[in-house]
């Protein structure tokens, strides 16, 4: 299951929401947030339980945690601080490897400018963060160098995914699963993807008022 569009309720409330071409940057980050969260809920519903015993308050008790797997959260910069919250807000005991990855909007091509990863990362299960899945070329990118870097569980949580983006990194990488809100119908001829967005990283950050 190299992909899944978790199609629950809320998310899809959400995610309509975030579809509206005059919404605030305000409210799209909240939502944004939120539905990083909700995500984060289904990618991890997998993670193995140990059981160990407490003192409870009419005795001991079983009760469980999750077992061993130390995570990482990886944000894509910029566009995936815009989901980091919501995800911690669920994890909040994970690190964060930060990886910024800018993609240059002629060629679509990633190019790849901070690796800020945490130590004993090979031991870690690696989540990463990304609103958007377009061409898939900044995702492949960022599993190549946390693959270098010795990694070998590897999650990918987008809001929007394009099914350009999911084959590319279905090719490049069929072990990592990716974990969307929305599989959208295509890319335009610029890279975006239809229906969308708009250029996630800028309704984040409110560096521009106009879609491309
Ligand atoms: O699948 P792709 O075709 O690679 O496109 C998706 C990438 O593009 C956007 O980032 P952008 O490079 O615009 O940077 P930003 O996050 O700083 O806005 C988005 O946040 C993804 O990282
Ligand atoms: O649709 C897209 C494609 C790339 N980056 C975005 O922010 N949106
Ligand atoms: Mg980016």
């Amino acid at each position: 299951m190299p992909i899944l569009e978790i199609r629950h309720p809320l998310i899809r409330h959400k995610l309509g929401l975030m579809r509206r071409a005059d919404i605030s940057t305000k409210n799209f980050r909240e939502l944004a947030q939120e539905v990083g969260a909700l995500l984060t809920y289904e990618a991890t519903k997998d993670l193995p339980l140990e059981s160990y015993e407490i003192d409870g308050w009419a005795g001991t008790v079983q009760v469980e945690k999750i077992a061993g797997k130390k995570i990482t959260v990886v944000p894509i910069l910029r566009a995936g601080i815009g989901m980091l919250e919501g995800v911690l807000s669920l994890i909040p005991g994970a690190k964060v490897s930060a990886v910024g990855v800018a993609r240059n909007e002629q060629t679509l091509q990633a190019h790849t400018y901070l690796e800020k990863l945490v130590p004993e990362i090979d031991e870690r299960l690696a989540m990463i963060i990304d609103p958007m899945l377009a061409t898939g070329s900044s995702m492949v990118a960022t599993i190549d160098l946390l693959k270098k870097a010795g990694c070998r569980d590897i999650r990918a949580m987008v809001l929007v995914a394009a099914p350009e983006g999911i084959k590319a990194v279905h090719d490049a990488h069929p072990d990592v699963t990716i974990y969307t809100a929305s599989i959208d119908q295509k890319l335009n001829e610029h890279g975006y993807i239809i229906p969308g967005l708009g250029d996630a990283g800028d309704k984040i950050f409110g560096t521009k008022q106009k879609d491309a």
